[in-house]
């Protein structure tokens, strides 16, 4: 974290990444910014932007830009979404609650993830205090449990708290190997909960959501500790609950009906990568879906999620949003998924930078910068509103053909074969 006398200069996510993940103990370091196997997929994401050159129009008058979006019916005020990561307390004390009032100072959408530190009523009701000028709103991410009752409950308290949506991810059937996790015995460390869970129903996720034992915490070493709870809510509890298990390995693409049964929540579906499960995804009755590998995580190998948007978004054919993440780091990242036709990008790890960075603070940096980036992109193309990014679409990109990076890899092989 930074300190008043030696504040670096933070001007991109980059930046942030950087000097946030640089004090962040080890293990949650690797836990945030980690991918599953190689990490094919994780780097693959973050590669994948740079395949398209943009392709601006001139003299366009651009002294107005307009970057507000609608999405679960508000007007935010810029196409992206907080993505939903787990246990934020372990970034930052204030975890979140400190996203949920830069997400809605900000006047954009929070993604909670069910495995929250803070539970989902805190989580809404600092997100409520910080919209008073903005339409910042909360959706909930969760897995379906094997115990429905637990996944009813939780859905039924969404309702009566006033969130917009739920997003059912649904490319969790199995844990994505994650060979950091495994190799740093990653534990929930024992001075926080999984907030939304009763302790009692001893609901689990999988074998990397252990909760460390109390009596290890004093062995912590500096590369390894963690910050330690000050917040209403971690404070508070004196016992750590069980992590909550077990996702459901037999779901099929009937769930959607059957939440859909029991809540009058739009019901979101994150994890679609093929056209094929959009197709059935719309088909079952999903008010939208979300084009995503899950940052990475999951199957590694699965493809850039911008590589299979394009055609995602065309065998949809506008029937329900489409909406979109992976490897978001810049503003003209945004710009990109847009006009290959994604209705809202939503960003992981770049908020968990900026919570790891500097709270509150830092989350709201992240989201500045990300929403500066993309208001010059659209200047610099002569785009004034996101309904014009729509309109002409894919003709503001080309397609690279060979790209630096390629180019790097060539001369690097002609000097070694020269040598
Ligand atoms: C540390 C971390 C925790 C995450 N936790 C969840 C989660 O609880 N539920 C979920 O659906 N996705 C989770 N995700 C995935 C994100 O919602 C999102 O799909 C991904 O981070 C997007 O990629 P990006 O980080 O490159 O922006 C998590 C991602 C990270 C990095
Ligand atoms: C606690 C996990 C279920 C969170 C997750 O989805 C992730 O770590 O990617």
């Amino acid at each position: 974290m930074s300190t008043a006398q030696s504040k670096p200069q933070i001007l991109t996510i980059d930046d942030l990444e950087h000097h946030a993940t640089l004090h962040l103990p080890k293990m949650v370091r690797e836990y945030y910014n980690g991918g599953s196997m190689d990490s094919y997929t994780l780097q693959g994401n973050v590669h994948a932007y740079r395949q398209w050159y943009i392709m601006p129009r001139m003299l366009r008058d651009v002294s107005r830009i307009d970057t507000s979006a609608q999405v679960f019916d508000r007007k935010v005020t810029f196409p992206c979404c907080v993505a939903p990561a787990a246990m934020q307390k372990m970034a930052h004390p204030d975890g979140e609650e400190a996203t949920a009032r830069a997400a809605g100072a900000k006047g954009v959408v929070m993604g909670l993830s069910s495995f929250s530190t803070t539970s989902l009523e805190v989580v809404k009701k600092e997100c409520d205090e910080a919209t008073a000028a903005t339409e910042g709103a909360c959706v909930l991410q969760m897995y379906l449990f094997e115990n429905r009752k637990v996944s009813e409950d939780l859905i039924s308290r969404a309702e009566k708290s006033g969130y917009k949506a739920i997003v059912l991810t649904i490319d969790t059937p199995y844990f994505g190997r994650r060979l950091t996790e495994l190799r740093n015995n990653f534990k929930v460390p024992s001075h926080l909960t999984m907030a939304n869970f009763d302790a009692s129903l001893g609901v689990k996720t999988g074998s990397h959501l252990r909760t460390e034992e109390r009596q290890n915490s004093s062995s912590d070493n500096n590369t390894n500790s963690l910050p330690p709870p000050s917040s209403k809510e971690s404070s508070r509890k004196t016992t750590t609950n069980p992590p909550p298990n077990k996702n459901d390995p037999s779901l099929t693409w009937d769930v959607i009906q059957y939440l859909k049964s029991i809540t009058s929540l739009k019901i979101f579906v994150k994890g679609v990568l093929t056209a094929s499960d959009a197709q059935l995804a719309v088909r079952h009755g999903a008010d939208g879906i979300i084009v995503s590998n899950h940052g990475g995580r999951q199957l590694d190998c699965a493809p850039p999620t911008l590589e299979v948007l394009p055609e995602i978004v065309d065998v949809v054919g506008g029937r329900i949003p489409v909406h979109f993440d992976g490897g978001i780091r810049r503003g003209s990242d945004i710009f990109k998924a847009l006009c290959l036709g994604a209705d809202m990008c939503w960003a992981g790890r770049p908020v968990l930078w900026g919570l790891a960075y500097d709270g509150e603070r830092g989350v709201k940096m992240a989201l500045d910068i990300l929403e500066e980036e993309f208001r010059a992109c659209m200047a610099l193309t002569g785009m004034r509103s996101v309904e014009e990014i729509r309109q002409y679409g894919r003709s503001l990109l080309r397609r690279v053909s060979t790209t630096p990076w390629d180019i790097q890899l060539s001369r690097q092989a002609k000097v070694k074969s020269s040598l």
